[in-house]
């Protein structure tokens, strides 16, 4: 494969102000095929909306966004809400997904025992799992997670990532993610971007976790020379990213 062709999507020189306030400023990404890029940044700092630009949801206002033609796109939004009622079961909502086999990935994802369970019904820390095991249903070149671990235990987000990790190897899609948890991701990640409307700096994740601008906003933990902080959301999104109502929710 020529390098060229492993590009599945760039950003160029991206800004957009929302309600006359900068949100991103001049930002420039390339995704690669079999590539993993975190995206970390503080609260606000435009992460999601960096990925509603790449995913086509949000226009920029500025600067370019090139998709590789016929990309396929498996999304994990940063939290979604399910109306209480709709009677849906997990193997119909990761059906509706694509057209992959549901057994399949859902015993992939070690989910298969929720197959028939309400969805309304499975914890949050299942949830994440079934909304990627949906995002994997469409095969894609590119899977997009915001924030795929939110929700999910200590252990379990150590687990998940391994899991993202080794689905990349087994299928070779790129990845983009925002997670806030640097230490974590560190070893399945091959680029880390730290945003704050702008890109305070890039690299990998060993040279991130040390670059001064990074531990300006997250803090110096010299024993590891990483950081671990804690945020609040007060909103959720809906499948396409949109904010649908306001919630508080810790997680760090
Ligand atoms: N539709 C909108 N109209 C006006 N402002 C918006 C809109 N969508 C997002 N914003 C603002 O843009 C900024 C960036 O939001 P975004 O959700 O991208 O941040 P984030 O880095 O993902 O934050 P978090 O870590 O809290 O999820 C926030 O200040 C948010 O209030």
């Amino acid at each position: 494969m020529k390098d060229s062709d492993k590009i599945l999507a760039t950003l160029k020189h991206v800004s957009l102000a929302l309600e006359k306030r900068q949100i991103l400023q001049d930002i420039s990404i390339t995704l690669e095929a079999g590539k993993v890029l975190t995206i970390i940044g503080p609260n606000g700092a435009g992460k999601s909306t960096l990925l509603r630009i790449l995913l086509g949801l949000q226009k920029p206002d500025a600067g370019e966004v090139t998709r590789k033609p016929g990309l396929r796109i498996g999304y994990v939004p940063q939290s979604i809400s399910i109306e209480s009622t709709l009677p849906l079961t997990v193997a119909r909502f990761v059906a509706l997904g694509g057209k992959g086999n549901v057994k399949e990935v859902l015993a992939e994802l070690r989910i298969a025992h929720l197959a028939k369970s309400a969805i309304q019904s499975i914890s949050g820390g299942e949830f994440q799992r079934v909304l990627l095991a949906r995002a994997i249903m469409r095969k894609p070149d590119l899977l997009v997670l915001d924030e795929p671990a939110q929700g999910v235990d200590v252990m379990g987000q150590g687990e998940l990532y391994d899991r993202i990790s080794t689905l990349r190897q087994r299928y070779g899609f790129g990845v983009i993610m925002v997670s806030h948890d640097l230490h974590l991701v560190m070893e399945k990640t091959d680029q880390v971007i730290c945003l704050n409307q702008h890109i305070c700096c890039h690299g990998v994740p060993d040279d991130v976790s040390r670059h001064p601008e990074y531990k300006r906003l997250f803090g110096d933990m010299p024993d590891s020379g990483l950081a671990v902080y804690t945020h609040n959301h007060d909103h959720a999104h809906d499948l396409q990213g949109n904010v649908v109502h306001s919630k508080d929710c810790d997680h760090g």
